[in-house]
C-alpha cells in the first residue's frame, strides 16, 4: 500500500519520522513538508519531498491520505484550521504533540473526523522508536493500517484503547530517551572521577548501556535475572547496587521522574 504524507513542522521529531519513511521506502514525492522556516525544510527538500513554508501555499486539487502534526503543543491550536481542507477531502489526522487530546482536534475538525494520538521517541530517527497510538471512534481498520505502515517503519509500535493512558505513555517512552542520555552522562562522569580517562569512559558508558539494552531485548531471561547474572557474591556488582538499590534510591528517582511527566503531559493537554 503506498500512503500520501503531509508533515507539519519539520523539527527534532519531525526530521526523525521522515528520515524512517524515506529509508522504509515511502517515496520522498509522496511527502508534503511544511515547516515555516527554510532551514527545517531544507534535509526535507534534499531528500526529495516536497515543501512550502505555509498551508497557505498548498494548491486547490492536493490531497493526501494522511496528515502528521508533529509541532508544539503550544502552537497545535492556531496551525490546525489552515489544513481543513484536507480533512475535508478524507485525511486521517495523526497528532504527535505531547498532551494534546484528541478532542482538541476534534473541536476543530469537526466530530467526524479520523483522528489518531500517536507519542513516539526520538529513537524513531534509526528506526528503533517506540510508538504507541490512540484513535477516536471514526478511526476504521484502514486507518489504523496506515497509520501501522507510517510507525512500524520507525519502531515499534503499540495500541492503547483509553486516551489517559498516552500522559504516561509519554512520561515513560515518549520522553525516556532523554533518561537514557543523562544516566549516560552520570556514567561518563563516575568514570572520570574514578580515574578513567574522558574518552574511554564514553565508550564504556554507552557500549555498556547499548549492549545491555540489546541483551534486556533478546534474552528470554527477565531483566531481574540478567541484573542476577551480573551479580557475583560480594563481588563488585554487589558493591555497586547496593548503593543504586539502597533504599530502593534508583526506582524512587524513576518513579518520581516518570510521574512528574506525566503530570506535564496532562497540564499540556
Ligand atoms: N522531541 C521529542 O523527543 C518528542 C517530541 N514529541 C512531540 O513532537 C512535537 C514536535 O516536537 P519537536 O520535534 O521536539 O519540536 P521542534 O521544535 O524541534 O519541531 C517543531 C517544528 O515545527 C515547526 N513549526 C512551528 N510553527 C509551525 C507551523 N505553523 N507549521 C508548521 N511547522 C511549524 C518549528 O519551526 P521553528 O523551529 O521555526 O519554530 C519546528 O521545526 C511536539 O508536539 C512534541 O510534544 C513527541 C515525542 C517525542
Ligand atoms: O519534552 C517533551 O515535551 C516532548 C514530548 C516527549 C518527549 N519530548
Amino acid at each position: 500500500m503506498t500512503v500520501s504524507i503531509t508533515l507539519v513542522g519539520c523539527g527534532n521529531m519531525g526530521r526523525a519520522m521522515l528520515g524512517g519513511w524515506i529509508e522504509q521506502n515511502v517515496k520522498p514525492n509522496d511527502i508534503l513538508v511544511v515547516d515555516p522556516s527554510v532551514d527545517n525544510l531544507e534535509i526535507a527538500g534534499k531528500s526529495g519531498c516536497r515543501t512550502l513554508t505555509s498551508p497557505l501555499l498548498i494548491e486547490e486539487g492536493y490531497q493526501s491520505d494522511v496528515i502528521v502534526f508533529a509541532v508544539k503543543p503550544q502552537v497545535m491550536t492556531d496551525v490546525i484550521p489552515a489544513y481543513q481542507a484536507l480533512i475535508d477531502k478524507g485525511a486521517l489526522v495523526i497528532s504527535i504533540a505531547a498532551g494534546t487530546r484528541i478532542s482538541v482536534f476534534e473541536e476543530s475538525f469537526g466530530e467526524d473526523a479520523a483522528i489518531i494520538r500517536t507519542m513516539p521517541n526520538t529513537p524513531a530517527a534509526i528506526r528503533r522508536g517506540m510508538l504507541v497510538s490512540v484513535g477516536n471512534s471514526k478511526v476504521t481498520d484502514h486507518h489504523r493500517k496506515i497509520c501501522d505502515i507510517l510507525m512500524n517503519a520507525i519502531g515499534t509500535t503499540a495500541w492503547v484503547e483509553e486516551e489517559g493512558l498516552m500522559d504516561a505513555v509519554t512520561g515513560l517512552s515518549g520522553s525516556g530517551p532523554a533518561y537514557v542520555f543523562h544516566m549516560i552522562e552520570a556514567m561518563i562522569a563516575a568514570g572520570v572521577s574514578a580515574g578513567l580517562p574522558e574518552d574511554l569512559a564514553r565508550t564504556l558508558a554507552k557500549t555498556t548501556v547499548s549492549g545491555a539494552a540489546e541483551l534486556a531485548i533478546s534474552s528470554a531471561e527477565p531483566v531481574d535475572v540478567l541484573r542476577k547474572n551480573v551479580t557475583s557474591p560480594n563481588g563488585t556488582t554487589a558493591a555497586g547496587l547496593a548503593v543504586l538499590m539502597g533504599g530502593n534510591a534508583l526506582t524512587d528517582l524513576m518513579t518520581r521522574t516518570v510521574a512528574a511527566a506525566t503530570e506535564r503531559s496532562r497540564e499540556l493537554g
